[in-house]
């Protein structure tokens, strides 16, 4: 039996005996580079970075091309840190759940140090601080979810905890992205030397929207007289701070229980999945798959690794902007998250079921070549057609990846404006086309609606995954009975017209009145969710 802490280096045939490769590198030596000469930083422990970023970091470690480790900083989930970093001495199981049913095993060991960066743990608060006053840091890399960039209420206020954190200053605050600008406050202040800030998160301009919330809370700094001038110079010059954008794309899925058993018979006994009171799944190992994608603009002012010598495209600003709008806004993230929301409606619990249903797959062909292909520019490094073949026919099929659309049915309504809003958006900037020709886009977020319902098309409550607005969202749901009449404008106007959820306001490009009749129909008795995207199909399609 081998376990997560055993010596890698004396124990290698164990490992082996497991089928588990191990790293070429001391794991002593560069935590030890990494004390001395801090390189990389990544904010967010969850099951992507475990997956793919440390699997870079190793690949450059292996090849001799980086010395020093990834120092991981949780900003939110203590637990990430204490249950599945630290006891493990930060050491990852990465598996890779290929389509032939094959399981690639690795042991990582890329990631040096771990912190939970949060005012109420003053040491590592402390840690992190020294951290970004060294010199040697070149960039911090990000996956803390959609809504870990957020600063603002719907309507547009600051929310309350950002509006405290800044009339109090950098000094420890609250708020996760006032925490940075407070590392990099440190750092401005501590020689301001130059540093790439990458966020790694599903949407565009991802960088952007990084740099956007960190200004806001410097520039509140700055009108409070709390920081001087010199720090907004330094957080708005490129080549002092930049905000590369990114496009990342790898399924991984939370850690699976069929997973973990198959690591048992193989002998290796790290496999307690750990689900946080804070809703993240996370075991010592993580399952991906094979394919994976990482593209950055290549605007590191402070130097970089070769990462392309582990695979990552290093391009231009306008590439990735292109290659990511391809990903996370018609040929990948809009198809997960219909059959997201469709899974959870119609009880299935893996995707790889889903796609053996012929509707769900004719519905996200529908979305991804029909409605989304003609308004998306082709980045020339990927393929759109190509890359939608690959998702629809070989990646979201694959049974052996246990990805299940209540993970994807996450915090639904932050990417609403991503999935959708943009391609509403280009239907209404091109003169030749309307929004209002559209179908399968106008009946997913039907669905969505009908899914903040609660209740499936089998008439049974179930429960929908966390989301920062349900709160929101439902109390003009929840009350509403399958199969009796309602009022549907006063149901959904709020919802619908909610410029923060979807970018635009759908009744003024003209989607109102047809979600509204799609979502009537799915209020129809069981079976009027399958039915309704059924007759669609027939209509439209067939
Ligand atoms: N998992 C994937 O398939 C995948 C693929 C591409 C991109 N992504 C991007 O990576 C993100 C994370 O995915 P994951 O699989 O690691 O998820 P995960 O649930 O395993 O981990 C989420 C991470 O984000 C942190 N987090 C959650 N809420 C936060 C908040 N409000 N503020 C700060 N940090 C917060 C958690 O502590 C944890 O470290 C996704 O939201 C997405 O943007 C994921
Ligand atoms: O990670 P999210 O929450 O933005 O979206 C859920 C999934 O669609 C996503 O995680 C995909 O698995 C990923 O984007 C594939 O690269």
């Amino acid at each position: 039996m081998v376990k997560l802490t055993d010596n890698y280096k004396i124990e290698k045939q164990a490992f082996e005996g497991s089928q588990i490769a191990v790293p070429e590198y001391s794991q002593n030596a560069i935590q030890l580079e990494t004390e001395n000469a801090p390189v990389w930083v990544h904010f967010g422990g969850g099951n992507l970075f475990r997956c793919f970023h440390a699997q870079i970091a190793q690949d450059l470690l292996n090849q001799g091309a980086m010395t020093s480790g990834v120092i991981v900083a949780e900003t939110y989930d203590d637990e990430v840190i204490n249950r599945v970093y630290q006891p493990f001495n930060n050491r990852i199981l990465q598996v890779i759940t290929k389509a032939n049913g094959e399981f690639d095993k690795t042991l990582l060991a890329s990631v040096a140090e771990s912190y939970f960066f949060n005012p109420s743990n003053q040491a590592d608060w402390d840690a992190m601080m020294a951290v970004f006053a060294k010199p040697s840091l070149q960039f911090a890399t990000f996956s803390i979810t959609e809504k870990g960039y957020n600063l603002w209420q719907t309507g547009g206020a600051l929310l309350p905890m950002v509006v405290t954190d800044i009339k109090n200053g950098p000094v420890m605050p609250q708020n996760n992205m006032a925490g940075i600008a407070s590392l990099l406050y440190h750092r401005f202040k501590n020689g301001a030397q130059p540093i790439a800030m990458v966020s790694t998160d599903n949407f565009s301009q991802n960088g952007d929207r990084l740099k956007k919330s960190i200004l806001t809370i410097a520039k509140g700094w700055q009108a409070e007289g709390l920081v001087d001038t010199g720090f907004i110079d330094y957080l708005s010059d490129a080549n002092r701070v930049s905000f590369p954008l990114s496009m990342i794309d790898r399924i991984t899925p939370n850690p699976a229980e069929n997973v973990a058993q198959t690591l048992q018979a193989a002998g290796f006994t790290d496999t307690e999945i750990v689900h946080t009171t804070k809703h993240t799944n996370i075991a010592p190992f993580g399952n991906t798959e094979e394919t994976h994608y990482l593209v950055i603009e290549d605007a590191f002012p402070n130097g970089r690794p070769d990462l392309t010598k582990a695979g990552v495209y290093l391009v231009p600003r306008t590439t990735v902007n292109d290659v990511d709008e391809m990903k996370v806004t018609t040929c990948l993230n809009p198809l997960h998250t219909a059959l997201a929301i469709m899974g959870c409606l119609l009880d299935y619990q893996s995707i790889s079921s889903e796609m053996q249903n012929e509707d769900l797959v004719q519905l996200i062909k529908q979305i991804g070549y029909q409605e989304g292909l003609p308004v998306v520019k082709d980045p020339q490094i990927i393929n759109p057609k190509q890359f939608i073949d690959e998702v629809v026919g070989v990646r979201l099929p694959n049974p052996f990846i246990p990805d299940t659309p209540q993970r994807i049915a996450t915090d639904t309504s932050q990417k609403m404006a991503i999935r959708y809003g943009v391609t509403l958006q280009h239907y209404l900037d091109n003169p030749t086309l309307t929004p209002t020709e559209l179908t399968f886009i106008p009946f997913t977020i039907a669905a969505w609606c009908r899914y903040l319902v609660g209740v499936d098309d089998n008439g049974n409550a179930f429960e929908l995954s966390s989301d920062p607005m349900l709160g929101e969202l439902q109390p003009q749901l929840v009350n509403l009975k399958l199969g009796t009449l309602f009022n549907v404008h006063s149901a959904l106007k709020d919802i619908l017209s909610n410029e923060t959820i979807f970018g635009l306001d759908l009744y003024q490009i003209g989607l109102g009145d047809k979600i509204e009749g799609y979502f009537v129909k799915m209020m129809g008795n069981k079976g009027a969710i399958a039915k309704t995207l059924h007759e669609l199909i027939e209509k439209e399609v067939n």
